[in-house]
């Protein structure tokens, strides 16, 4: 598979690293805006850019017939843009705030037990998540596509950063070293504490995720996500 990479930073480097072991050669690598690509070579692109710089990538790649998997986060304000441009042009897309099977697993189960704590009214939830000290945004992805797994159960309305309330799930940021990333959901009453956490020890599984979810989607248009890839029921 021919894949493009955009963004070659730590995940680019990551992503050609595993592409190029499980047999893909790399076409192009786009770190910056406003370069002159050619399209007609890719099979795939592979997005892990910048806030500011993935619509453009991505939407480009639609336009030009290129199936795009992208992990960039803090762009979301554009999503459902870029999935209308996808479903025009007839191509292909994924977005995942996080590609690793873990933390898909760890979505599946947040929603579960978000679910059974619904009934509950004596706990409350929170959320904290630690990455390198380097990461734009925050809350990270991650963080916020697990409290939309709280909210979608219907006991809470909204996530805010650092701040509580009776509807809204808190999510607390924290930045330390180079820690690749770390999420905990901690649900609270006055005589216990019940948490689930994840945590990934380094990059690989993130990119692992996103070179599979490339190899899943060549041949496909529409728009699809993890779960597809993964087929977790
Ligand atoms: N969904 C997931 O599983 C994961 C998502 N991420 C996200 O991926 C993104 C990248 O993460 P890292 O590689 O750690 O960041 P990084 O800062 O190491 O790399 C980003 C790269 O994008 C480049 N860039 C800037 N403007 C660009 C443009 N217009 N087009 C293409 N590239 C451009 C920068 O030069 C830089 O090399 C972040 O948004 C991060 O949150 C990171 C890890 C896992
Ligand atoms: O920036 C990172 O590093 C990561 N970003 C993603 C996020 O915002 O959730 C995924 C992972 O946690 C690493």
């Amino acid at each position: 598979m021919k894949i493009a990479l955009f963004g070659y930073g730590k995940m680019g480097k990551m992503i050609e690293d595993i592409a190029v072991e499980r047999g893909h050669e790399i076409v192009a690598r786009v770190d910056q805006a406003g370069l002159s690509i050619d399209y007609s070579n890719m099979d795939v692109a592979i997005d892990f850019s910048m806030p500011d710089a993935a619509f453009d990538n991505i939407t480009g790649c639609f336009r030009n017939g290129v199936p795009v998997i992208s992990g960039t986060t803090g762009w979301l304000q554009r999503y459902e843009e870029a999935v209308r441009i996808c479903r025009e042009t007839r191509s292909g897309f994924i977005y995942a705030s996080n590609f690793s099977l873990g933390v898909n697993i760890f979505f599946e189960l947040n929603k579960y037990l978000a679910g059974m704590m619904s009934q509950l009214e004596e706990y409350k939830v929170e959320m904290e998540e630690i990455h390198h000290t380097q990461k734009l945004d925050a809350p990270s992805g991650t963080a916020i596509t697990l409290a939309e797994g709280i909210i979608e159960q219907g006991n809470y309305k909204e996530w805010k950063l650092d701040e509580e309330g009776k509807a809204i799930v808190p999510i607390y940021s924290k930045r330390e070293g180079t820690v690749p990333g770390t999420h905990t959901v901690t649900y609270k009453s006055s005589v216990d504490s019940l948490e689930i956490k994840h945590t990934a020890h380094n990059r690989e599984g993130f990119a692992l995720g996103a070179v599979v979810a490339a190899e899943w989607i060549v041949g496909k248009t529409g728009v699809y996500s993890m779960k597809d890839v993964l087929n977790l029921k």
